[in-house]
């Protein structure tokens, strides 16, 4: 057998002199998508930029990021004493290129709560690679961030949902992921987290206990559900056999983003929960004649945004409870 032996990282070899780690040698600058764009790669330094570069423009300094999911960036709207920074302004970061997503940081307080919200996420359908759409997440945790709540628009699957209703987000399959597509995809840097992380405990099981708590103090039960999400790469909508897929595997709500933001924050140690908006009802059988498109997703997100707003300012009152108990 011809074994060819591996450097080992990052130790001293025999010699006494330092072996480089391959992993750094593989950096990749330029990644090109399949539209033919060129994605310079970030650096750790870069991203310090950005997060220097955000807190000299404001003096809040946010414990808990919010990401607002299509037709839910009003949830901003309630953040009091608001500094909002225009997604172009930012050194290194994206644009939103999505109707219903603002392409803003909005910087102020939720309640009492310091908070950083993005007004506009960046989706893999876009043309981002996924580890630039989780880019803001990683610059959240430089900003002193540690929950993250990620909210959505999602087809309801479940055939207990309705329109309207909201998803306590349980859990999530990383169909992307089963193709080979994570954001964690290249060399690892550990300043961030580990190359290998955990995923079972991604959505923290006491933020789900507390928001189903919340849910029947705000008499908001009877649309409030809990279940597991996936996230295909869009931007169709999914065939009617695509649906009943999923559903056989377990999904309930079905949509275009969330799940590698998820992955980044776990990754960097961040604690998460996640909200999805059922924006309308997944068509799993050729008779019904209902087919989703992006106006009706919208629409439902103003539906329900006066609910949305009052339950995820309570909850980020509760959340900080939390996290200021496990953390005086
Ligand atoms: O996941 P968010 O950003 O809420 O948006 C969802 O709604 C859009 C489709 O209407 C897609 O972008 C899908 O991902
Ligand atoms: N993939 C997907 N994303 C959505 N976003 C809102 N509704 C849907 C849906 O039905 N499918």
């Amino acid at each position: 057998m011809n074994c060819s032996v591996m450097a080992p990282i990052n130790v001293d070899n025999v010699n006494g002199t330092k072996v480089e780690s391959p992993a750094k040698k593989a950096l990749p600058e330029v990644e090109t998508d399949t539209n033919g764009n060129e994605h310079k790669r970030y650096s750790y330094e870069m991203l310090v930029e950005t997060a220097n570069f955000l807190l000299s423009k404001t003096p809040v300094r946010p414990k808990i990021g919010v990401i607002c999911g299509s037709g839910l960036g009003s949830l901003a709207e309630t953040i009091t004493e608001a500094q909002c920074i225009p997604y172009e302004e930012i050194p290194n970061f994206p644009v939103s290129t999505v109707e219903g997503h603002y392409g803003k940081l909005v910087f102020g307080r939720l309640g009492d709560i310091p908070v950083v919200a993005m007004q506009g996420r960046f989706h893999y359908f876009e043309g981002y690679p996924l580890w630039k759409c989780c880019l803001p997440v990683r610059v959240m945790k430089l900003l002193g961030v540690q929950t993250l709540i990620a909210t959505n628009a999602a087809g309801g699957l479940n055939p207990n949902y309705k329109i309207g209703d909201l998803m306590i987000v349980k859990d999530h399959i990383n169909m992307m992921g089963f193709a080979g597509n994570n954001p964690l995809h290249g060399p690892n840097d550990e300043r961030f987290g580990p190359r290998f992380p955990p995923m079972n405990k991604a959505y923290r099981f006491e933020y789900r206990k507390i928001a189903k708590e919340v849910a029947k103090e705000l008499n908001i039960e009877n649309i409030v559900k809990e279940g597991v999400y996936t996230c295909l790469g869009g931007p169709n909508f999914e065939t009617v056999a695509e649906l009943n897929m999923l559903k056989m595997v377990g999904v309930d709500a079905v949509g275009m983003s969330t799940v590698h933001e998820v992955i980044t924050a776990r990754h960097c140690d961040m604690n998460v929960f996640g909200l999805s908006l059922i924006t309308n009802e997944c068509v799993t059988s050729y008779d019904q004649d209902a087919e989703a498109n992006h106006e009706e997703v919208l629409d439902v997100g103003r539906m329900r945004q006066e609910i949305l707003r009052k339950y995820v300012t309570t909850l980020v009152d509760r959340f900080s409870k939390v996290m200021k108990a496990h953390n005086p």
